[in-house]
């Protein structure tokens, strides 16, 4: 590792560090006129480059965000992405080298990312802090129970005509307090749209109208079958849906269900607790595929995200609090005993009723999971085991933590 320059790369650097990194996912340099699109994406100052003998060999970068903190707080959040090394020069401590530059540099107090493999990351403090399900959805025993809204009525767009629109309800869901929504960079949209550009078939953009204003979306594509076979099927995939009311969520679903020559609806990344189950006479008409890690969180100043969360939404006693000692290797500023509690949050010099690392604090801080089921997998350690249902009161949330955005 002696061998390697790590740095932030200059502006004029940026392609260099896109081209490693697409090379390390095995898809190929950007053209000329992708790149200038993709340009915006790289933020001034956040890209770290690894170099050998002045070569850039990998790189990780990072936006500036936000995320939803369980009580409703938008934190500064980096959004890390686009990490990669060369495959000629891995497993030499390379991305370590990028992944501690990059935490020690970051000012926001979280960091998250999605993660190619389940094992790279928890070395570097991040937890699994939400989960998706992929769901497959027969459209032929997908009758609809009576009782389900109707919803007020669904319209098509072209997705240049959503551009402004999709933000727009996009932005206005952060206000629903449901814990790992982020705030998805203007870049963020003009990357979908390339993405999407490149698919066989057209993008669409289903609106549904609410009371007021338009309150919620779907865009999907469908990869047609033959349709002269009886046993080929065509498939609805569902990119994005966001709604911001129980009408429109129902609306949408049942407009997706009824769009002509679709055998199957498949949506990945949906909320954990979204509950489609309940919208069909025969249940059976979903079936989940995969539950897939989503949020990789790192919790970077503890102290002020500790500040920033609230504890005992679900109405834990105000006089209950629990001393949590946090172990951090590579921030060690974070090391040290909190006292977390439905009033506030401290840090104090009291023995621990609880100790743990700082990524399994990140698999706890949106709610996600117990600390008790960590304890039960021996990623927490109880010195006071009486601490634990006090613990898991404090860190209850009442919404499944999701975030719905991939970068
Ligand atoms: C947020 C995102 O962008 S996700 C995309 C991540 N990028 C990719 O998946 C692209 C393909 N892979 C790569 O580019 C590289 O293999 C990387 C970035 C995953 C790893 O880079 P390397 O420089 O090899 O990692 P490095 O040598 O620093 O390894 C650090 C530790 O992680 C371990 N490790 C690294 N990669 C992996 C892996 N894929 N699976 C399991 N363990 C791994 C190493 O064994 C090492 O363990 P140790 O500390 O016990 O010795």
């Amino acid at each position: 590792m002696t061998d390697y320059v790590i740095r932030v790369v200059q502006p004029e650097e940026h392609r260099a560090a896109h081209t490693v990194f697409r090379g390390t996912l095995h898809v190929r340099p950007s053209t000329d006129g992708d790149w200038s699109e993709r340009e915006p994406s790289y933020e001034l100052g956040r890209t770290w480059g690894a170099f050998r003998d002045e070569e850039m060999v990998g790189s990780a970068q990072s936006w500036s965000s936000a995320l939803v903190v369980p009580g409703g707080e938008v934190v500064p959040t980096a959004l890390v992405s686009r990490v990669g090394v060369r495959a000629d020069h891995t497993r030499r401590g390379v991305l370590s080298g990028l992944m501690r530059a990059q935490l020690d540099a970051l000012t926001e107090p979280l960091a998250t990312l999605r993660a190619s493999e389940g094992a790279i990351y928890g070395r570097f403090g991040y937890g699994v802090a939400s989960r998706y399900r992929q769901v497959r959805i027969r459209r032929a025993r997908a009758r609809f129970r009576p009782e389900v809204p109707t919803g007020r009525g669904v319209r098509l767009v072209s997705f240049d005509q959503a551009q402004e629109l999709l933000p727009t309800i996009y932005n206005r869901l952060a206000s629903s307090g449901r814990p790992g929504w982020v705030q998805r960079p203007a870049h963020w949209w003009a990357g979908v749209r390339l993405r999407m550009d490149s698919y066989p078939s057209p993008v669409m953009v289903a609106v549904h109208a609410g009371e007021d204003c338009d309150d919620g979306y779907a865009v999907y594509t469908v990869r047609r079958g033959d349709f002269a076979d009886p046993d080929a099927k065509t498939v609805l995939h569902l990119a994005d849906l966001v709604t911001l009311s129980t009408e429109g969520w129902a609306g949408l679903w049942r407009y997706l269900l009824s769009v002509d020559l679709v055998t199957e609806v498949v949506a990945g990344g949906r909320p954990m607790d979204e509950p489609l189950e309940q919208l069909f006479t025969d249940r059976r008409a979903l079936s989940t595929e995969r539950i897939n890690d989503e949020t990789w969180l790192r919790i970077v100043d503890v102290p002020a995200a500790l500040a920033a969360r609230r504890f005992g939404l679900l109405g834990a006693d105000t006089e209950e609090s629990v001393v949590l000692e946090v172990r951090d290797s590579i921030l060690p500023e974070n090391a040290g005993s909190y006292r977390i509690g439905a009033e506030q949050t401290e840090r104090v010099s009291e023995p621990a009723d609880l100790v743990l690392d700082v990524d399994a604090l990140g698999e706890l801080y949106l709610g996600d999971v117990t600390p008790t089921a960590l304890a039960q997998a021996g990623r927490l350690a109880a010195p006071n085991p009486n601490a634990l249902p006090v613990a898991d009161r404090l860190f209850a949330v009442s919404s499944a933590p999701w975030c719905g955005t991939d970068f």
